[in-house]
């Protein structure tokens, strides 16, 4: 273990950490030199225009990108060389853009996939997923496919709940959904921060909402981080300079 390592491991109090992040696909390079730390129960926002990284700044995080340079730790722990299964394992959570629900799988049987995860072994579905989300107890036995858009981001949302992760990755959770359950998604997610505490790295394109919800923010730009700050500082400016199209 390198000696940057053995520091990591000694500063439990931040649950990811990025120092000089690179990362790849094939021989193009996407993130460059990505820095920045995230304390326990608290939610960052990363923020860009289409196409500048953010996807595969969670696809980093759970090493399903080519290839990485730099730093990730977390909970102190080197995640360099860790399959992605094991990223999980240790209690990383992702609810990719598109949500990727089996279709021909049950609702019950989309959430007990994410039980697998699980490092105690359970396969319960968590009472926390149903609570949270009435509907997926309602609809347990209907096919994935065939619930709405808004439906099929609870039970993405609720498959990375069923496996208790200590970190939770959401990429554009309301994108493409009807307004009224957009709002809905968005105070789940809030109570899952402030409620139950956990870590939240949420991909976002409504800022409105990382204002209001996020406790830091990064802005990116061509694979950079351009801008960061405290979520009550996301202003206008910084969004009409990186955010408008
Ligand atoms: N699997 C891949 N192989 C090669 N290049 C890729 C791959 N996925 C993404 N890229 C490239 O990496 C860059 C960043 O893409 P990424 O999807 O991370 O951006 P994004 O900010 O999430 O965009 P969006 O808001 O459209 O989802 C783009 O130039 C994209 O073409």
């Amino acid at each position: 273990m390198s000696a940057l390592a053995r520091d990591r491991l000694k500063e439990p109090d931040i649950v990811l950490e990025a120092r000089n992040l690179y990362s790849y696909y094939g021989k193009s390079v996407v993130l460059q030199d990505l820095n920045f730390d995230l304390e326990p129960g608290s939610m960052l926002a990363v923020l860009g225009r289409n196409g500048v990284g953010k996807t595969t700044l969670l696809r980093t995080i759970m090493g399903l990108t080519d290839r990485t340079k730099g730093d990730l730790f977390f909970s102190g722990e080197p995640l360099g060389d860790r399959r992605t299964d094991e990223r999980a394992m240790m209690g990383i959570g992702y609810v990719p853009q598109g949500r990727e629900v089996v279709p021909r799988f049950t609702v019950a049987e989309n959430l007990k996939m994410g039980t697998f995860a699980r490092k105690d072994g359970k396969r319960a579905i968590p009472d926390k997923v149903f609570d949270l989300f009435p509907i997926l107890k309602e609809f347990s036995e209907r096919r994935g496919g065939d619930l709405s858009g808004g439906q099929q981001q609870q039970l993405a949302i609720g498959r990375a709940l069923a496996m208790n992760p200590k970190m939770l990755l959401l990429d554009e959770p309301t994108e493409g959904i009807q307004p009224n359950i957009v709002q809905e998604i968005e105070e789940v997610i809030q109570t899952l921060n402030v409620e139950h505490g956990l870590t939240i790295v949420l991909v976002e394109q409504n800022i409105d909402f990382a204002r209001r919800a996020c406790d830091r923010f990064l802005v990116m730009d061509k694979g950079q981080v351009v801008v960061s700050g405290r979520g009550e500082d996301l202003n206008d400016e910084i969004a009409n300079k990186h955010l408008t199209f």
